[in-house]
């Protein structure tokens, strides 16, 4: 996908935030744009590249005194990957994220799962491996993300790709697709066996509880509460080392990468992404856990 981007502008002065009016910038005609490619609440990109320009002379309409700082920004829609175990706290920030941002939320196992119920060739295939737990051949799933990728509506709006890459062969294969940004919550291995192991499902309304950090509010939800077969301790350890930064195949994408500590409360992540300043902030105060912000 090309790369394009426009130059924003904004005078500095002692209220930065109001706009600047003066008489000698509008006489100038300056041959950039005052409109911002993105929204104010898509103002995700942290890096910007800023380019200043002085004139130290007298102001003249050639000649402006004032300082000028242009902000590079993408004006292509966001392209956003996200990746974590199960019980990382995925789908929560996945909702967050995709509705702050209206993004098109695309999740690999999703496509699968639809594939299956469509009964086609490459879903009963998929079914297979499904079934164990296994990782799906990529010649069904790359098609699968490629295609949905492509969409009118991906490509307009932006997307949220979600538990693709899972490998360094699924990263590279879909190269033509990079995304602004990699989102990897990571959570400590024991955290998540806690968390998955704990996990309960009332079959009745479809809620999830957690026996410790979320019980059941009467005795009679929890004596009808279930447990899915999967949620063992085992099961938890071989998905959060699948899930590892070394296996998902993030090295290989020239990306910002945001490493997140998956423990945050729901709404911090989505704060996060909006100022690299308060990365460091809640990380610090929340989670003495190394992360990092790469450009
Ligand atoms: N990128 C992928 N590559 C191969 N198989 C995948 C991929 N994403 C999902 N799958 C398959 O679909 C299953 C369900 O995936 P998903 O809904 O993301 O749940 P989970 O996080 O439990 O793996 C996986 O166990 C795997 O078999």
């Amino acid at each position: 996908m090309a790369s394009c981007c426009s130059l924003s502008f904004s005078t500095v002065s002692s209220k930065p935030n109001k706009p600047y009016s003066s008489p000698i910038s509008s006489s100038l005609q300056l041959p950039f744009t005052s409109q911002l490619p993105f929204s104010k609440k898509n103002s995700l990109y942290s890096n910007h590249t800023l380019l200043q320009t002085q004139c130290r002379k007298t102001p003249s309409p050639d000649c402006p005194s004032f300082l000028v700082v242009g902000s590079a920004k993408k004006q292509e829609p966001l392209r956003v990957m996200i990746s974590g175990a199960p019980a990382s706290g995925k789908g929560t920030q996945c909702e967050l994220i995709t509705k702050k941002y209206d993004l098109v939320h695309i999740a690999a196992g999703d496509l699968l799962r639809a594939e299956i119920a469509a009964g086609t060739e490459n879903g009963r295939r998929a079914k297979e491996y499904m079934d164990k737990g296994q990782l799906v051949p990529n010649e069904i799933v790359v098609t699968m993300v490629k295609e949905r990728l492509m969409r009118p509506d991906s490509q307009e709006k932006g997307w949220l790709l979600d538990g693709y890459p899972r490998s360094l062969s699924q990263a590279v294969a879909l190269k033509e697709f990079q995304p602004d940004l990699f989102i990897l919550l990571e959570v400590p291995e024991e955290i998540l066996v806690e968390r998955v192991v704990g996990r309960r499902l009332d079959p009745v309304t479809g809620r999830i509880y957690h026996l410790k950090y979320s019980p059941p509010e009467t005795n009679e939800i929890a004596a009808r509460l279930t447990q899915r077969f999967d949620d063992t301790e085992e099961k938890a350890r071989e998905a959060a080392s699948a899930h590892s930064p070394s296996k998902c195949g993030i090295s290989s994408l020239n990306v910002q990468r945001y490493y997140i500590p998956g423990i945050l409360f729901a709404t911090d992540v989505v704060q996060l992404l909006h100022s690299g300043m308060q990365i460091e902030t809640i990380t610090t105060k929340t989670w003495n856990h190394s992360y990092m912000l790469d450009s």
